[in-house]
């Protein structure tokens, strides 16, 4: 088993301080739970911050760092300075409201943004050092999206994995972040990115299209030459714990003794970090209008809410705090007699075996936050609960609904309708109840939280490594293979490779440097040029016609050999489909603003580059869909390009142009092909063997070099000239 190396902000652990000693105990949370057994059966190391230690004598702290040790745990002590500006500043005020769609509570300015960029760096740093050849390192959660890309420029060849523990909010939202290009990038350093749910990969792939321009195919997604996967992996719980510690005598009295004092009354629970995320407000006010609905039911209800202190020095926390307090008062206040107090508020952390006597005693547990990466409690209420007994009402806004279908599903901004729920809840009939839970153990004991672990690590493992599939050679190393004498045949595709992306074709002319260029190649006896391009022959003759190159329009339909001979057609290619597909083509252009056809003598292209980019990949999905459907039969093929989709005649590519070329050359000449899209492919693999090829950009390709754009092509060919 490869050694797993942990990296998430905060250690598994908790540090407790006592008069001259200190303890360090594993936490039990959910993920110290499930990576606990992988991290030491692979004997790796988890590396995170203890928590504040800085009232520690410095005799405790070497206690502290032997129990880590012994834990396998490796500290990385934050400064004051790097908890208020790195973990409650950019991770806790900026990020963490921006993926919970809570635009209004982050900062005007990111005045942060360096203290997280350098905290990122010495986690990365950290990891690195400790890394050893053959490890996996697994990043978590959002105070460490940029970790994975230093990683990957620190281990160009280490197996990386990130898992986002919080929603990834759709593009819309994420766009707003002034870093959202940094912090993708950040990402893309992984091998595996994780997610709790497809509605969350789905917001991320459209994130990618739109600010990075990177098409996500199902589930991969082409970054800087590398493969990176992205997958929903829904998180789980350690079941059988909380179903044996359910059934234990110990929680069995508590259970008792919570029913005995409730002295019939039925009981709702709520379990929560004190987070503004969770939704407590709303749900409060969701029971107040159940008791002002039903006062039957004044008296006969109560409402255990325990919310755990978290992330109190922020200030929206302290805020929250405030108006929970608030409420909880109103509440007791209108409707608390001598007797009974309907809302009993407890702002404190419970030990495990409270914790799931609450779940166990509860007639219904609400779980209703406005937003929630997946939420761990309603996974344990139902674990805790072999009885079948008890009704879970749950936010459609939490991770979770997705999978949790058979709970009481509301919607957290609706207090009335969660009034609703709550009644059906208390009122609902037994056998349904039953069949319910049933139905959510049985999920919730399946995808485990061990099951979720594997299913992440066995997908990451099992992806080929870098090591695997090395990068391809720099281009430029090609040199060498080309200097020398001897005759040298140059095939170059022009957009993308010679050029850059324009808005349109037209704005794609060749600049003053590129003439130059293509002037001082062509004019080298030892040296012959061929453009081969999709575009229309009478382009090509404009731009090129006087220079003594060769010139291969559409994909080479077209030829014109050398200056001054005519340009002449592949023979036997049927363009009778053309007048059946363009009207096809038109319609979308008329649909999608900002598309146009473009038709030239043997093909039709559908341009998106000026459509937004989540729009126009799905359209541009659709289009081809529709096509494949219509014209199955017909002799062309349909192609998607880089923002467009071509529709050719069959028989046409670019890789006869080097056949027919190379017929007038001598067997022993040198070739070098350079191209950048999917039609050069063709190109690539019509080189005899011996022959240089080289892609520009980062798709895949079966060139033996890669550069990574136009203005690196221009170096090669500089270079070739000797300049
Ligand atoms: N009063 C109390 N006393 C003791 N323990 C208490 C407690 N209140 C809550 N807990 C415990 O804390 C954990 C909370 O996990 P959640 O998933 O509910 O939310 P959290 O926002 O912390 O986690 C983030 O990570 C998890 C895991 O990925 C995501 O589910 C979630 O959406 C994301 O915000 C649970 O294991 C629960 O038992
Ligand atoms: O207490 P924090 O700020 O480390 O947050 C813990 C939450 O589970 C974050 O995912």
């Amino acid at each position: 088993m490869a050694r797993l190396l942990l990296v998430s902000n905060r250690l598994p652990v908790t540090v407790k301080a006592e008069k001259d000693s200190v303890s360090v105990v594993r936490s039990a949370g959910g993920l110290a739970t499930g990576l606990s057994r992988p991290h030491e059966r692979s004997g790796g190391l988890w590396i995170g911050w203890p928590g504040d230690v800085s009232r520690l004598t410095d005799a405790q702290r070497s206690q502290v760092e032997k129990q880590l040790s012994d834990l396998r745990c490796v500290p990385l002590y934050l400064s004051a300075s790097e908890v208020s500006r790195f973990y409650e500043g950019y991770s806790n005020r900026v990020l963490w409201p921006l993926c919970h769609y809570m635009l209004d509570r982050v900062p005007r300015q990111d005045r942060d943004w360096d203290a997280y960029r350098k905290a990122n760096e010495r986690f990365a740093d950290l990891a690195a050092k400790h890394y050893q050849p053959g490890d996996t390192i697994w990043v978590h959660d959002y105070q460490l999206m940029l970790v994975p890309g230093m990683l990957r420029q620190r281990l160009p060849q280490a197996r990386i994995g990130y898992f986002h523990h919080i929603p990834f909010p759709s593009s819309e939202i994420f766009s707003t972040l002034p870093r959202r290009g940094e912090l993708l990038k950040g990402l893309l350093g992984a091998d595996l990115i994780g997610f709790h749910a497809v509605s969350y990969v789905r917001h991320f792939s459209g994130t990618l299209l739109r600010h990075l321009g990177l098409d996500t195919d199902i589930d991969r997604v082409l970054f800087q030459g590398r493969e990176v996967r992205v997958g929903a992996f829904p998180m789980g719980i350690d079941a059988t714990a909380f179903e044996t510690l359910a059934g234990e005598p110990g929680v069995l009295d508590e259970v008792k003794t919570l029913q005995e004092r409730s002295r019939g009354e039925r009981l709702l629970v709520g379990i929560d970090r004190l987070d503004y995320t969770k939704g407590i407000p709303r749900r409060l006010l969701a029971v107040q209008r159940v008791l002002e609905r039903e006062p039957s039911l004044r008296g006969r209800l109560r409402f255990i809410q325990v919310a755990v202190p978290s992330r109190t020095q922020v200030q929206a926390y302290a805020e929250y705090r405030e108006t929970v307090d608030e409420i909880v008062g109103r509440i007791n206040g209108l409707y608390g007699t001598v007797h009974s107090t309907p809302v009993h508020y407890l702002y404190r952390s419970l030990n495990e075996k409270q914790l799931v006597s609450l779940y166990r005693g509860a007639d219904v547990m609400l779980v209703t936050p406005v937003r929630d990466g997946m939420n761990l409690v309603a996974k344990e209420f139902c674990a805790a609960r072999p009885d079948e007994d008890g009704v879970l009402v749950l936010s459609e806004f939490a991770g979770a609904a997705s999978e949790m279908r058979d709970a009481l599903l509301v919607n957290p901004y609706d207090v009335e309708g969660m009034a609703d729920a709550i009644e059906q809840a208390l009122e609902m009939p037994k056998p349904e109840r039953q069949d319910r839970m049933r139905c959510l153990r049985a999920g919730v004991k399946t995808r485990d939280v061990h099951w979720w672990v594997a299913s992440f690590l066995d997908r990451l493992q099992g992806l080929p490594s870098v090591a695997e599939k090395p990068p391809l050679p720099d281009g430029m190393t090609a040199l060498d293979k080309l200097k020398g004498p001897g005759r040298k045949v140059l095939f170059l595709d022009y957009d993308g490779t010679l050029v850059g992306f324009a808005p349109t074709p037209e704005q794609a002319a060749p600049d003053a440097e590129l003439m130059t260029l293509l002037q001082e190649l062509s004019a080298r006896p030892d040296l012959s040029v061929h453009i081969v391009s999709g575009r229309p022959r009478e382009t090509l003759e404009a731009w090129f016609g006087e220079l003594p190159v060769g010139l291969h329009a559409e994909h080479g339909l077209w030829s014109r050999m050398r200056r001054g001979q005519p340009w002449h057609a592949l023979p036997g290619v049927s363009f009778e489909w053309k007048s059946q597909v363009k009207p096809v083509l038109d319609a979308f252009a008329a649909r999608v603003t900002g598309s146009f056809v473009e038709e030239k003598t043997a093909s039709l292209a559908w341009h998106y580059r000026r459509v937004d980019a989540e729009f126009g990949a799905l359209q541009a999905r659709e289009l081809r869909l529709l096509l494949f459907e219509k014209f199955s039969q017909e002799p062309m093929h349909i192609l998607p390009g880089d923002r467009v989709v071509e529709v050719r005649p069959k028989g046409v590519n670019k890789g006869r142009v080097v056949s027919e070329v190379l017929k007038q050359e001598a067997p022993d000449v040198r070739v070098l092909a350079v191209g950048d899209d999917v039609t050069d492919e063709d190109l690539f693999a019509a080189v005899p063997p011996g022959g240089i090829t080289v892609h520009a950009g980062n798709k895949h390709t079966r060139a033996a070099y890669r550069v990574e754009g136009p203005p690196e092509v221009r170096r090669l060919l500089k270079a070739l000239l000797g300049k």
